[in-house]
């Protein structure tokens, strides 16, 4: 009789997994291989920092395993899906309904209030917002006397904060973030990693961040260290120390 494997419960799936993943920019002597075969899952309701010398593929990764970039081979899984094999159409849709995402350069919209950038991947999904959800963005980041404020009116903090409760807005499966913290001061930069944190534990997002700071690093609950396109390292709970520790590492064994 054969016996028949369970599948495994959707609270045991990573929320991402990249596997077996390969990119390769151009072609020939010039080819440059970003990703070697790389295999990690990122699990729900977890703050993962992708940390890694320059050029060791951090963003190559996070872009095939957001959509905004194709591999060459192997698989980007978000959820069930293998955004791999899917249309330009598709990646559009998953990205704007699946996914939040927080850029180094905040990447409002100019002419939007506040407000009304935070509402808009919703808008363009035709979703409605969850008002409780809205309220308690706002009051948590701080906002609440800013929405009718647009972005030339807001500081760099403050800017940065209505990027990331747009990104949780309409609870997206990951939240991307690139370098959030990069154009903040240090106190600005803490606001935006606390948050992100306790996103995580109070409403169980689940958060990717690729970082140079080991500072920023710490904050989250597990630290994947990439070295010339492969995962040469993998932290749980974090601290600067073990951060500083791991990258000095790989700078000495390269
Ligand atoms: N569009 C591209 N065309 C050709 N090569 C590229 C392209 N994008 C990235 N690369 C190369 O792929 C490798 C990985 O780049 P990637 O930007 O992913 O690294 P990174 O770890 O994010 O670097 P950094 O920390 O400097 O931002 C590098 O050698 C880079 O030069």
């Amino acid at each position: 009789m054969q016996t028949q494997i369970p599948a495994p419960p959707q609270e045991r799936m990573a929320a991402v997994a990249a596997v077996d993943l390969v990119k390769v920019y151009g072609s020939g002597d010039t080819a440059v291989r970003a990703l070697d075969g790389v295999t990690v899952g990122f699990d729900r309701a977890q703050f993962t920092a992708i940390m890694g010398p320059s050029g060791s593929g951090k963003s190559t990764l996070m872009h095939c395993l957001a959509g905004l970039d194709t591999a060459t081979s192997g698989q980007a899984l978000l959820g069930g899906t293998d955004l791999t094999r899917q249309s330009d159409r598709v990646l559009t849709k998953v990205r704007r309904e699946r996914i939040g995402f927080v850029f180094q350069s905040f990447n409002l919209l100019p002419q939007l209030t506040a407000e009304q950038n935070i509402l808009l991947p919703l808008e363009l999904a035709g979703r409605k917002a969850d008002r409780h959800l809205f309220g308690h963005l706002v009051e948590s980041l701080g906002l609440t006397s800013r929405l009718s404020h647009r972005p030339s009116e807001l500081s760099g903090g403050q800017q940065q904060r209505v990027a990331v409760a747009r990104a949780l807005a309409s609870r997206p499966e990951v939240v991307f973030a690139d370098e959030p913290t990069g154009n903040l001061d240090s106190r600005s930069g803490a606001e935006v990693l606390l948050f992100l944190r306790n996103s995580v534990r109070e409403l169980g997002q689940t958060v990717v961040m690729v970082t140079h700071d080991p500072g920023a690093a710490a904050y989250a609950d597990r630290v994947v260290l990439l070295a010339d396109g492969r995962v040469a390292g993998d932290l749980d709970q974090p601290s600067l120390a073990s951060v500083a520790e791991a990258l000095q590492a790989l700078a000495v064994n390269r």
